[in-house]
């Protein structure tokens, strides 16, 4: 079923964005279905919405966070996620932020290069605390992803490199305050081509191999998130492909006995709840196009601005027969565009329209760029 507007909605002010926390919980119960029975541990990344009514589901459902910066450290912990399901990851953590997350005795910091582990050694010692720390590795997979959002090739700025790595494992060892629980890794998001998590497992077994041949102990692998969705069929691929995700590390990821298993997910989890709405303000038509000029932009979605990305864009006022829009929003931009040459039927002043999967990096990546306000967040199926 395409995406419909409530009644009661109809006149709320535009832009919003509209949460449907029904669908988050069957995105959630699919998750856990897939993930339970082969026992991995799911971190949902903060990242890709911090809303609290969203983190509260998602931390009822007993998954950890996974979060990038002070601020997110900080949102899990008022969520209610229990400080020793909290991972901090990032490759810039300033030391407030590391003093900040090493106070509330979170789980396991993911560390990048051998500088931050020294000054994570001693921002410990400062307040007399060991802090256990995942070495993020930089495994030198290609995610086939959009080249914005690879994070494992050797010529991105994550992580420590297979050559490094034996140096900065030797280093660790001689930092008093750090414990080594285990190895990180994250090659990208909107990953669709589930092959390259076949080939990050065995990058991470052969760097288990190495590093348990010279003594070392890892009780916890962290192979990342990056599970991709469909943005091209919100209706008929809701739920993203978890069993294919899970069944690939199931087939490829040697573990240890007794080694946790954890992923980071977080597009997958609530891209496909969120739904951008927005009024159209006025069509004009040009010489080449016709543009649907609407009330939300690039500052509520930057997405198609940043990335050139796809969201499934629908008027929800409108029968009529189908015409050619350039759906564009009002930032002083021309980059400011959701996408050219959608058809759409007949669209004119005051039609409402939906832009899709929006629930992952929307509202969390808006901006007040033309001194725009930011547009509110309403919850249905709660
Ligand atoms: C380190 C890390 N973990 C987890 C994620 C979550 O990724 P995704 O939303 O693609 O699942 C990201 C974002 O790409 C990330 O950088
Ligand atoms: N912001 C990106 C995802 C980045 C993931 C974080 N490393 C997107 O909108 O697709």
């Amino acid at each position: 079923m395409s995406f419909q507007l409530s009644s009661a909605l109809l006149s709320q002010p535009t832009p919003f964005y509209h949460y449907n926390l029904g669908l988050l919980d069957e995105t959630l119960t699919a998750l856990q279905q897939a993930a339970q029975p082969r026992n991995f541990q799911v971190h949902y990344a903060l990242k890709a919405n911090a809303n609290l009514p969203v983190l509260e589901r998602i931390k009822n459902r007993g998954l950890g966070a996974d979060c990038v910066s002070g601020g997110e450290v900080q949102r899990a912990l008022d969520a209610g996620f229990a400080p020793d399901h909290i991972v901090f990851a990032g490759v810039g953590k300033s030391d407030a932020e590391i003093n900040l997350a090493l106070a509330a005795d979170i789980w396991c910091f993911n560390a990048e290069s051998a500088e931050e582990l020294a000054v994570l050694d001693a921002l410990a010692g400062a307040q007399n605390r060991k802090a256990r720390v995942a070495l993020r590795v930089n495994p030198n997979v290609d995610a086939y992803t959009h080249p914005h959002i690879t994070t494992g090739l050797a010529a991105n700025k994550f992580g420590i490199s297979l050559t490094d790595l034996p140096a900065v494992v030797a280093h660790l060892g001689s930092l008093p305050n750090l414990e080594l629980v285990g190895l990180h890794a994250h090659i990208g998001s909107q990953i669709t081509n589930l092959q390259v998590f076949a080939k990050l497992s065995e990058r991470l077994n052969d760097l288990q191999t190495a590093l348990t041949d010279q003594g070392h102990h890892l009780p916890h692998l962290n192979v990342g998130g990056g599970l991709g969705i469909s943005y091209e069929q919100p209706d008929t691929h809701s739920i993203p492909d978890f069993e294919g995700y899970f069944s690939m590390f199931e087939r490829h990821l040697i573990r240890r006995p007794g080694q946790q298993v954890h992923v980071e997910l977080g597009r997958a989890l609530v891209a496909q709840c969120g739904t951008l709405v927005s009024k159209v303000l006025y069509v004009k038509q040009s010489q080449q196009t016709n543009f649907a000029i609407l009330d939300a932009g690039m500052t509520e979605l930057m997405r198609p601005a940043l990335y050139g990305s796809y969201h499934h864009i629908q008027n929800l006022s409108s029968q009529a027969p189908e015409q050619l829009y350039d759906v564009v929003g009002p930032i002083c931009e021309s980059s400011d565009t959701f996408r050219k040459a959608v058809l759409l039927p007949e669209t004119q002043r005051g039609d409402l329209v939906a832009i899709r999967s929006a629930g992952a990096y929307g509202e969390v990546m808006s901006s007040g760029y033309n001194l725009r306000e930011k547009a509110p967040a309403v919850y249905v199926g709660e």
